[in-house]
């Protein structure tokens, strides 16, 4: 069997400072595993290495056995890795459902000259996109807000329109970064029951940042703890809860706030 996912010894350095220090990730098709860590730590920047956004200073990601490293955001995308940012990143107005749209249009050749003559074709695909983005939006309980703007939806709504549109791309493996962020705890729970009803229904691989500590131990399989950009810990929820390093910087940290 080949290399599913793998980032492999990932380094990224800015100037003097090491952000990412040897970071290394084998990830098993339907996987969902997290990313824990300070502010500060380095998880969006691992992120931003997978996903394409920076060039690792050194080390590898290999994706469906292709070294993707210094691929474009573009390009990573369009292999199957799909992700969500920290900052809400929508088009305000434009509805939900074009939101989604959106997000598809990059698949569909020809799309541009298509719609110009309005070739059958074009009318075709075009009620396909909206019948598919409607599945995405019900997986995310958006779909009675399809024609609303996306200026108007509550946040918790904001951050769950982010993951239809990245579903959207039709990956096989979604990133997300701190989705649960400013969520209630009611709406954490209903977003913990919807990234797993995800996974199986669209076969997904997850990882994810999260600060949430009840979701991520709830709901990850395994988990890596980042410090100072240094991976100090791996294992299960319960493996890393009593993990000597981690409660070690936890306690640090409780000492110096
Ligand atoms: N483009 C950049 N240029 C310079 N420094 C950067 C850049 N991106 C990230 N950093 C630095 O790298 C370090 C890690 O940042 P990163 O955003 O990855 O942390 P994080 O764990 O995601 O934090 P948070 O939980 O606050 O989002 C920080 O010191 C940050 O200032």
């Amino acid at each position: 069997m080949g290399t599913f996912f793998q980032a492999d010894h990932l380094v990224m350095q800015f100037g003097g400072l090491t952000a990412v220090d040897n970071f290394s990730l084998t990830l098993q098709p339907g996987e969902l595993v997290g990313l824990i860590g300070p502010n500060g730590a380095g998880k969006t920047t691992v992120f931003n290495m997978i996903t394409g956004s920076y060039t690792p200073t050194s080390g590898e990601v290999i994706w469906q056995d292709e070294n993707v490293t210094r691929l474009s955001v573009h390009q990573i995308t369009a292999r199957g890795i799909a992700r969500t940012f920290q900052n809400i990143r929508l088009f305000n107005d434009l509805t939900v459902m074009e939101n989604v749209m959106v997000s598809m249009h990059h698949k569909l050749r020809s799309y541009f000259w298509e719609a110009m003559f309005g070739l059958p074709r074009y009318r075709h695909e075009s009620r396909r996109i909206r019948e598919e983005s409607i599945d995405y939006l019900q997986e995310m309980g958006l779909a009675h807000l399809a024609n609303e703007k996306a200026s108007t939806l509550a946040y918790g709504q904001q951050r769950r329109l982010e993951i239809a549109r990245a579903l959207a791309t039709r990956p096989r493996l979604l990133l997300l970064d701190e989705p649960a962020a400013g969520m209630n705890p009611l709406e954490t729970m209903e977003l913990a029951e919807m990234v797993r009803g995800l996974r199986k229904k669209y076969g997904l691989t997850i990882f994810l940042i999260e600060h949430d500590m009840k979701f991520v131990m709830g709901l990850c399989e395994r988990i890596k703890v980042l410090d100072y950009g240094i991976t100090i810990a791996e294992g299960t929820p319960g493996e890393i809860q009593k993990n000597p390093e981690v409660i070690k910087a936890y306690l640090g940290e409780e000492k110096n706030a």
